[in-house]
């Protein structure tokens, strides 16, 4: 099937910033095989031509770090820090969490993902007492693109450790080229607070033996940094170094709190950055110095954390956040500029988790790309300055159409792999089920 997408204004993000007005892109069996200008000879070969009239089209978003999981946590444990909001009220409702609950949960995240123009993400969910199995069906079914990770704990008896560990290193190897290629796993263990050194190392060998990327929560906190140097004399990039981790490709997820020699660590060893500029804040943990991570030669990937501390997957808000946030903290309005910007949420964000084959609008990449149709949108006026808008103006619910592989998941806003009403109907239904009342439910429902 060769499919020709016409007439549409393209963002490519390649890395030269590539735009066509009224450009041209040819689709064969889910790769982009041809972008350009509008190239009338290549239109007799086609068996199907959509007309993008328009249309700002670019690289679906890739959000790097997320919890699709906690969902159904929206709203839970506002106002905390990282600390007390993990030990008093996540983790506890987390443990109630049953399979059915799990699925429903990630149903939810990955619809709003969708919605809102991801198309890939990097994911780590907690497998305390869940199906794995049926999870990751739900996940397939949805049509998104995403690494998954299940997370190493080292918490429980040790028995229950063994059993955490032995349970990751299946799945990692299980779902590491799942859904014709688009799941893949990473290794998570969940943070250097929250994993013994012998469970740290076995990560990194699960790594090892089957080729695979690692995923981990560094440096969120100063109380982190504080709480690991007493443990074990030296800060978390060291720790971490000294353990072998970044022997592996590694992507840390937040590095808020970090000093020079530290990113030098992290360049030599190519270690990259997820950005949760949102969740950062509303965890009251900080910001991280993005300009320096990136001066440094850093790759950064944008990514919104779980919902629960954010509290959604709008990536576009999130990139505006991060664009924002640098520029007042330097005091310097030039610093992450939207094509570095851009860059972060699509091929940078790609390359960081280890899928350079979507992120860009490029011959050979996967045709992963979203429709913004501006026309009806005030906020989004005047349409010639689109390069500026899709920064500093656009927001999820903008997105038209979302593309996986070449193949339609989301038509004029409207979800196609689920059923919308019913992932939402669902996830309020199991609400009462983790011992949260449900406030502003009909009483009816009930
Ligand atoms: C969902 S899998 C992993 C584990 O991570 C917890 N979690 C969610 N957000 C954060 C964060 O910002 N820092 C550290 N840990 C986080 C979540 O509750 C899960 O148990
Ligand atoms: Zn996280």
């Amino acid at each position: 099937m060769r499919t020709a997408y016409i007439h549409g204004h393209f963002f490519t993000m390649d890395s030269e910033y590539r735009t066509m007005d009224r450009g041209m892109m040819v689709v064969e069996r889910g790769a982009i095989v041809y972008i350009g200008d509008h190239a009338e000879e290549l239109l007799a070969g086609a068996d199907e031509i959509v007309d993008l009239a328009g249309k700002w089209v670019l690289p679906g978003l890739v959000n790097t770090h997320s919890h699709i999981v906690m969902t159904i946590l929206r709203g839970v444990g506002d106002d905390m820090l990282l600390k007390p909001w993990l030990e008093t009220r996540i983790w506890p409702m987390e443990s109630r969490f049953t399979t059915e609950i799990a699925a429903a949960s990630a149903r939810l995240g990955i619809l709003e993902m969708l919605k809102s123009g991801t198309t890939t993400f990097s994911d780590m969910f907690n497998p305390a007492g869940i199906d794995a199995d049926a999870v990751m069906q739900a996940v397939a079914e949805t049509g998104i693109r995403g690494a998954f990770s299940y997370t190493i704990f080292s918490m429980g008896t040790l028995r229950e450790q063994q059993a955490n560990l032995a349970g990751a290193e299946r799945f990692a190897r299980r779902y590491k080229t799942a859904a014709d290629g688009r799941l893949t796993t990473m290794v998570a263990p969940h943070s250097p607070y929250a994993c013994t050194p012998h469970a740290l190392v076995e990560s990194v060998r699960i790594a090892h033996e089957n080729d695979l990327m690692l995923h981990i929560h560094v440096s969120e906190t100063e109380t982190e940094v504080s709480d690991i140097e007493r443990r074990y004399g030296v800060r978390p990039v060291e720790h971490l170094r000294r353990l072998g981790l970044f022997g592996r490709p590694a992507v840390m997820a937040h590095g808020v709190v970090l000093n020079d020699e530290e990113r030098q660590i992290m360049k030599r060893h190519d270690v990259r950055v997820a950005h949760n500029p949102i969740s950062n804040l509303k965890l009251g943990s900080g910001i991280a110095d993005v300009g320096r991570l990136l001066d440094a030669g850093i790759k950064v990937g944008i990514a919104t954390d779980g919902v629960a501390s954010n509290n959604n997957f709008d990536m576009f808000e999130e990139m505006r956040t991060a664009a924002l946030l640098q520029k007042g903290t330097a005091k310097d309005a030039g610093r992450l500029p939207a094509p570095t910007v851009y860059a972060m949420a699509t091929r940078m964000g790609a390359e960081a988790i280890g899928m350079s084959h979507t992120g860009s609008l490029e011959r050979g990449k996967r045709a992963d790309f979203i429709t913004i149709d501006p026309y009806d949108k005030p906020h989004l006026q005047p349409v010639s300055r689109a390069s500026s808008h899709l920064l500093y103006s656009v927001c999820g619910r903008d997105v038209c159409d979302v593309y996986i592989d070449g193949n339609v998941v989301v038509k004029n806003g409207q979800c196609l792999t689920m059923d919308e009403e019913k992932v939402m109907a669902e996830a309020n239904r199991l609400l009462s089920r983790i011992g949260e009342p449900r406030h502003g439910a009909p009483a009816a429902g009930r």
